[in-house]
């Protein structure tokens, strides 16, 4: 489904990315770890488009995208939670999701707006405040629904409990298994190694924007060695 190979980029002069390389297939949930100033969310924006690639390819669904412009990477199916959430906060919850909607691509069961509330019942009762009277939990939700709401075929998150309380984690997790037990492909990135080893089917380590280790959740698992030296576990 999404194929990065030897991906570089820069911001200036400085590089970020050094040959980044990432796959993930249908159905599947993959993750990127690695410690802080890696290059995951630089690897995450230059997918999206938000950042351009200096060399090396993005291909999604069969097609090269490292040249398009941001909202019609977006467009091709791909759907971003970003860092911060970015919610508006001068929007409802309800006009937060009700700006994000569109099946594009014409998927057979679309999220609209009552299956997300169904799926997320926080945002159902919420749905009249603004963006800026969430917690950050829900806010979380909400960045995930604006998210489901495109109808993606790949979900991204970047920093997907970031700030949370562990109850709260702890929803974030539940919700990501559900989506994953109805087939939807994730690239999540997050620090807490043993959720993700749960939720996961396999794993790209990155060190200095580049992966230098990818595997399966049984193998990072039983290595303990390579989660301290990599992730500080
Ligand atoms: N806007 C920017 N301008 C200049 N350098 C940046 C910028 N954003 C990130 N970098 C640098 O690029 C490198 C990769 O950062 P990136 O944010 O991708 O790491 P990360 O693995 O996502 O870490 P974190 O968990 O802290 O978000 C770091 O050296 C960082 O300092």
């Amino acid at each position: 489904m999404l194929r990065v190979r030897e991906l570089e980029a820069f911001y200036g002069a400085s590089q970020a990315l050094f040959g980044m390389e990432l796959g993930i297939d249908a159905g599947e949930v993959v993750t990127l770890m690695g410690r802080n100033g890696m290059g995951k969310t630089t690897t995450v924006n230059t997918i999206m488009g938000l950042l351009p690639a200096r060399r090396g390819t993005v291909e999604f669904l069969g097609q090269r995208v490292e040249h398009l412009p941001s909202f019609r990477i977006a467009r091709l199916g791909l759907g971003l939670v970003p860092e911060g959430r970015q919610i508006f906060p001068n929007l409802s919850v309800r006009e937060n999701l009700v700006a994000a909607a569109a099946n594009r691509l014409g998927a057979n069961e679309p999220w609209t707006l009552a299956r997300t509330f169904d799926f997320l019942p926080r945002l159902a009762e919420r749905q009249r405040n603004m963006g800026n009277q969430l917690s950050g939990g829900e806010q979380q939700m909400l960045a995930i629904g604006r998210a489901l709401m495109t109808n993606p075929k790949l979900l991204i998150l970047d920093e997907a409990t970031e700030g949370l309380s562990p109850l709260l984690r702890q929803e974030i997790w539940t919700c990501l298994a559900r989506l994953k037990r109805d087939g939807q492909a994730i690239l999540v990135i997050d620090k807490n190694v043993g959720a993700l080893i749960k939720l996961a089917d396999r794993h790209h380590i990155v060190e200095k924007g580049r992966v230098v280790w990818t595997g399966t959740s049984d193998a990072l698992a039983r290595d303990s060695d390579l989660q301290h030296k990599y992730l500080g576990v």
